[in-house]
């Protein structure tokens, strides 16, 4: 689904009217009914309309038209709908215009009589900070939200006072539970602070036609288009159609990364797992990991080309290779992995395996002057911000902000590889500069080895077919799809997750993409 800005938005909304005579009234009436509609699937099946107080935010544009529109419809489902018009100062409760007593006593009792406030105040038109009554409007909902838990905050479009092209945030924006998007999700959701504002995504259909296509060069993953890119599962098939992935990973300090990184490249139907280890590494992973298979290398201490040519040697018919997890960053193993990229780069593309380097591989990469010069086509490298820094020759980069959207895009340009740039909300860059972002993000994958899982998943994807930046963002997307069933299923709310736990959740997070509604 694209992601739009606001300039974006204003010119689908110019094109509508030219086009299609969709005029903005027209657009508002859609945007307000569908609206309703999803808040109100929301509520069920535990709740329902009827009787449920409302007070609506009103404010002075389009987005408090919305407002109007969605609190008309819900008034009749049966809720009780209170209005406040910011700019009027005016408040109308169930039809009646409130004027015996002054208007700030009456707002502050149906602050506290609500069961949900729906911020309709300023949409993607805000243009300056705040004003102090608008402030002060919110900060009385935010109070009362302290006081009460239970009270339920909804915000139209985008929650006021954030800046749908940035993520920052007016001081007197408020978090919401929930933030019904119209049309496309904007920029700023994605991106800190405005990410901790948005609550749960919910995007409305205004009735755009299908065929008016936003220019942005950015999407968000859903699992509605994980699960197309998802390879068929023939029933006249073998291991060999699902590919063979080899894995040099691992060593002796950090053996697991080569278990954590295969077994995923399996849980995400890969036909068959190599693992290239030495002899002394052998048993560990003939006891831990049964189903895989081995491609025994030298010892470390020996020649690195004979390490190399070990490797090269079993290579043939393999559909994936992915370097570092755990790998090390010796002088000697420096040297493997440039032997092994020299010998990829002289392979025709159709006999090439395709290539995922993560971890170690780009810390090794990352001590020479241009390494990107190094990789063969179609490389797929997966950077957390601190290797993305070691990579760009020390520059500082974000976990979250807004920033690295055009870092990664320039890069994944400049160097000519899809680039997945690790954070809160990770996201993946390819060589044309198109770049997709995943919204979901499960604070208890931070903990070690979980890269090592997204690497070998990423590498299970290439093994049976997908390209580079399908691969990756269908990874993104079911690493985090697959943390969400651990911590439901284990009872984890926010910390305690193995990365070993996401495992036998993976296969479970590739059925669920079937019912995914984003
Ligand atoms: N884009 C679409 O296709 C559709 C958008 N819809 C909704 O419309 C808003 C955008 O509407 P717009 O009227 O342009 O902007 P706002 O409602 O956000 O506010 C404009 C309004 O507010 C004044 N203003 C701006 N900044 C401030 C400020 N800091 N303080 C006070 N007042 C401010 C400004 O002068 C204007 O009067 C979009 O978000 C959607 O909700 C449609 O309804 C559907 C189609
Ligand atoms: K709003």
């Amino acid at each position: 689904m694209h992601i739009v800005t606001i300039s974006e938005m204003k010119t689908l909304e110019a094109q509508a009217e030219q086009q299609y005579g969709l005029t903005s009234p027209i657009l508002m009436q859609n945007a307000g009914k569908s609206a309703a509609d999803l808040f109100e699937a929301n509520l069920l099946p535990t709740y329902s309309l009827k009787g449920l107080k409302v007070l609506f935010l009103i404010g002075p544009g389009n987005n408090g038209g919305d407002g109007l529109v969605m609190a008309e419809h819900l008034k009749n489902a049966g809720a009780l709908i209170s209005l406040y018009h910011w700019k009027e100062q005016k408040l109308i409760v169930q039809g009646k215009h409130q004027q015996d007593q002054p208007v700030h006593e009456l707002l502050t009792t149906q602050i506290k009589d609500a069961d949900y406030i729906i911020d309709a105040l300023l949409g993607t038109g805000r243009s300056r900070p705040l004003p102090d009554d608008m402030r002060a409007l919110l900060a009385l909902v935010k109070e009362e939200r302290s006081r009460r838990e239970s009270l339920g905050l909804v915000a139209i479009d985008l929650p006021t006072g954030l800046n749908a092209d940035t993520g920052e945030v007016d001081p007197g924006s408020i978090a919401v539970d929930t933030t019904i998007t119209l049309a496309y999700p904007k920029l700023g959701f994605f991106f800190f602070p405005g990410r901790d504002y948005i609550g749960d995504l919910e995007v409305g259909d205004i009735g755009l036609p299908d065929a008016l296509e936003p220019s942005s060069h950015t999407e968000m993953i859903t699992g509605q288009q994980v699960h197309k890119l998802l390879p068929e599962r023939p029933l006249n098939s073998n291991k060999g159609t699902f590919g063979k992935v080899m894995l040099l990973c691992g060593s002796l300090p950090y053996p697991g990364s080569a278990f954590l990184a295969g077994n995923s490249a399996a849980r995400v139907g890969a036909g068959l797992i190599t693992l290239a280890v030495t002899e002394k590494m052998l048993p560990f992973y003939a006891s831990s990991f049964h189903e895989a298979t081995f491609a025994i290398l030298p010892e470390e201490d020996a020649e690195s080309f004979e390490r190399a040519k070990a490797l090269i040697e079993k290579l043939e018919g393999y559909k994936a290779l992915l370097i570092g997890p755990g790998l090390g960053q010796s002088a000697n193993t420096r040297e493997v992995i440039l032997q092994v990229l020299e010998h990829l780069r002289s392979l025709p593309d159709d006999k090439r395996p395709h290539l995922v380097i993560d971890a170690d591989g780009l810390n090794n990469l990352s001590a020479l002057e241009r390494w990107w010069t190094l990789l063969p086509k179609d490389t797929v490298i997966t950077p957390h911000p601190g290797e993305m820094g070691r990579l760009s020759e020390g520059i500082k980069v974000s976990g979250g902000n807004i920033e690295r959207l055009e870092l990664a895009r320039k890069k994944a340009q400049e160097w000519q590889v899809n680039l997945l740039l690790k954070g809160s909300c990770t996201l993946i860059a390819n060589p044309t500069g198109n770049t997709r972002i995943n919204w979901w993000g499960n604070p208890a994958l931070a903990t070690a080895g979980t890269g090592d899982v997204l690497a070998g998943m990423i590498s299970g994807f290439l093994a049976q077919g997908m390209s580079p930046f399908d691969a990756a963002s269908a990874a993104v997307y079911l690493h985090t799809a697959a943390a969400d069933l651990v911590n439901e299923h284990m009872n984890i709310e926010r910390a305690g997750l193995l990365a070993s736990d996401l495992l036998p959740y993976i296969p479970m997070s590739l059925v669920n993409t079937t019912y995914s509604e984003l």
